[in-house]
């Protein structure tokens, strides 16, 4: 089966204004490919580079050089457009972190990806109330704003969104990082169904324990670090 996610060869320079221009060299010739079913885990040392390589497959961070293919479409460089229909239909990203419009309701933010997709409002909605309730999401709580939640309340609210659509690709950066057993169990059965769907995933999970239970196999992003001595360029 061709390989629904594909990196091939990139490289990844960041250029810090603020500090006088310093070129940090964080990545070369990075390549992976994720296939329809598979969960791939992107593990190495902290500050080899994981969340680097998801913002570039998310068309967060630009590429310096390579290719980043999800679906058939080509990320880096690729007009805003394209990358906002490619999240819209394609490519689903759980991040650490809820980030969402105030005063919208919980129930909306959750069933919104689906409506975005032009799935009715009532199967929408019916989509949100069943994974708000698999994530143990008070009911009472699903007419008021995720902001106000604890912050495991919108982590959890977070995975429902991520989940809503069936994303025929999936980026997931650690999303059974302080969740309760039960909860945490229900977030790899989630990620198991869509696995089981077809999705191909891509993670960083420090949880190894989740790891083990729901990757088929792991790529280290610290075999991506440029050669010592590349690290820091000069100004310029
Ligand atoms: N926006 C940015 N500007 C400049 N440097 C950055 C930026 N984002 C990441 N870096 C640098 O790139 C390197 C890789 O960072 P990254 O966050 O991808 O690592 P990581 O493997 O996800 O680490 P951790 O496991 O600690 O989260 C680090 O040296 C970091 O300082």
């Amino acid at each position: 089966m061709e390989p629904r996610i594909r990196v091939e060869n990139v490289s990844k320079t960041f250029t810090l204004h603020t500090q006088g221009g310093t070129r940090l060299a964080v990545m070369a010739g990075a390549s992976l490919t994720v296939r329809p079913g598979e969960c791939v885990a992107l593990t190495g040392p902290s500050g080899a580079g994981k969340s680097t390589l998801m913002r570039i497959v998310y068309g967060n961070y630009r590429a310096d050089a390579g290719s980043v293919t999800v679906a058939g479409t080509e990320v880096v460089n690729a007009e805003p457009r394209t990358v906002l229909a490619l999240r819209r239909h394609v490519l689903g990203y759980v991040s650490q972190f809820l980030r969402v419009v105030p005063r919208v309701p919980t129930i909306e933010v959750v069933a919104e990806p689906c409506l975005a997709v032009g799935r009715c409002p009532a199967s929408a909605e019916a989509r949100a109330r069943a994974l708000l309730t698999r994530l143990n999401i008070p009911e009472r709580l699903w007419g008021l704003s995720p902001l106000t939640f604890s912050g495991g309340e919108q982590q959890r609210v977070n995975i429902a969104r991520g989940f809503a659509h069936a994303y025929p690709a999936l980026l997931l950066d650690e999303p059974t990082a302080s969740l309760d057993a039960a909860n945490r169990a229900e977030v790899l059965r989630l990620i198991a169904e869509a696995k089981a769907d077809g999705a191909a995933i891509l993670g960083i999970f420090h949880d190894a324990e989740a790891r083990a239970a729901i990757c088929d196999r792991a790529v280290d992003v610290g075999a991506f670090m440029p050669a010592a001595g590349a690290a820091t360029e000069g100004a310029g």
